[in-house]
């Protein structure tokens, strides 16, 4: 049977992503409110309420107004924005990590953050494995492509070409930080210091650590091992167990769906690098909702993916 599938938000650039990877998918029906009528609240509401599965891609207060329209108990819900990441009622679309079986009977889902990510599929295996310590002030470094900031953000770097790196969140405090803690199981809040290049697209987040001074922490190779075992059999997250001089973003990147992660460790091991490499609008926006749709709807989670 064919379920039909609302994008609410379906002209910005995480619907249009998601539209790419439905398109020509035969268990899916698109509905689509035309220009004039996408932002209209009794279209929409009608929209909300006749649909199997709707994914929002809203700013946080229209997906929260977006969820209090749909007035039935069968409507599925996929909200893309921060509204609901840590809320009661909510799985965390991040199936490697919550398990693929939560999101199989989901009613509302909040799909990830795209650096609480690759944050959390570093840190939470290695934190329930005992690897590394919950009590913990762990500082996350990221650099983003600006389509990570959707329209109005891409609209201002494709004009200022002159901008070569802008650092953000620097009143800490980014409205990432609390799933960044939660789900990765975290007693302290983590530093979080976010950046933007000008890519279009690709992210790479990297939590910085201190081994020798953190009570009771894995070795580099130990850590590598646990994250290379916890994600085995993923047909997404990829656990590389390269060495490269070098990562590097590339401002030509097409859309990629899979989660790459690294362990680099000092000689010593008295220090590590662990590093996420993603693009923020495949497995860190688009990707994942689409990869959660599958899951919710019983199919092949890698259906639609650009693997
Ligand atoms: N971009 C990314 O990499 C990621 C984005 N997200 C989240 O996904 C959500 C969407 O982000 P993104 O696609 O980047 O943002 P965009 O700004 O590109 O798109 C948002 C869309 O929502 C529309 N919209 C705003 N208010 C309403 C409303 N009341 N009713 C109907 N439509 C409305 C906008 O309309 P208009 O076109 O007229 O402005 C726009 O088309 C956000 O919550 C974002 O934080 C999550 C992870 C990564
Ligand atoms: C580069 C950039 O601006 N990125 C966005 C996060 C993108 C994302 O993950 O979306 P959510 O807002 O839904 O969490 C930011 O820092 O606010």
């Amino acid at each position: 049977m064919t379920a039909t599938v609302f994008i609410d938000g379906a002209a910005g650039t995480t619907g249009l992503e998601i539209a790419d990877r439905l398109a020509g998918r035969s268990e899916f029906q698109l509905v689509v409110l035309d220009e004039a009528r996408r932002k209209d609240a009794a279209a929409r509401a009608e929209a909300l309420n006749d649909a199997d599965f709707v994914i929002l891609c809203l700013p946080d207060d229209a997906a929260r107004e977006a969820v209090a329209m749909i007035r039935n108990d069968r409507t599925r819900v996929i909200d893309a924005s921060s509204a609901h990441r840590t809320s009661a009622g909510w799985t965390y679309g991040l199936p490697e990590v919550i398990g693929r079986k939560s999101l199989a009977s989901a009613m509302r889902v909040s799909n990830p953050g795209c650096y609480p990510t690759g944050f959390i599929a570093l840190l939470a295996p290695l934190v329930r494995a005992g690897l590394l310590p919950a009590d913990w002030p762990y500082i996350c470094h990221a650099v983003s492509g600006y389509s990570g900031g959707g329209k109005a953000l891409i609209g201002r770097f494709e004009e200022d070409r002159d901008i070569a790196f802008r650092a953000y969140g620097l009143a800490l405090g980014h409205k990432h930080v609390p799933e960044m803690q939660v789900h990765a199981g975290l007693s302290i809040s983590p530093l979080f210091a976010p950046a933007v290049v000008p890519a279009h697209r690709g992210m790479l987040v990297e939590v910085p650590l201190q081994l020798s001074v953190m009570t009771g922490a894995g070795a580099p190779e130990a850590l590598r091992a646990a994250l290379a075992d916890f994600y085995a059999g993923s047909p997404i997250v990829q656990v590389l167990d390269d060495q490269p001089d070098e990562l590097l973003l590339r401002a030509s990147m097409d859309p990629v769906d899979t989660l790459s992660l690294r362990v680099f460790g000092a000689k010593d091991g008295s220090q590590a690098r662990l590093v996420a490499m993603l693009d923020n609008l495949g497995k860190g926006a688009s990707g994942a909702a689409v990869q959660n749709l599958n899951l919710m709807a019983g199919l092949e989670e890698t259906a639609g993916l650009r693997l």
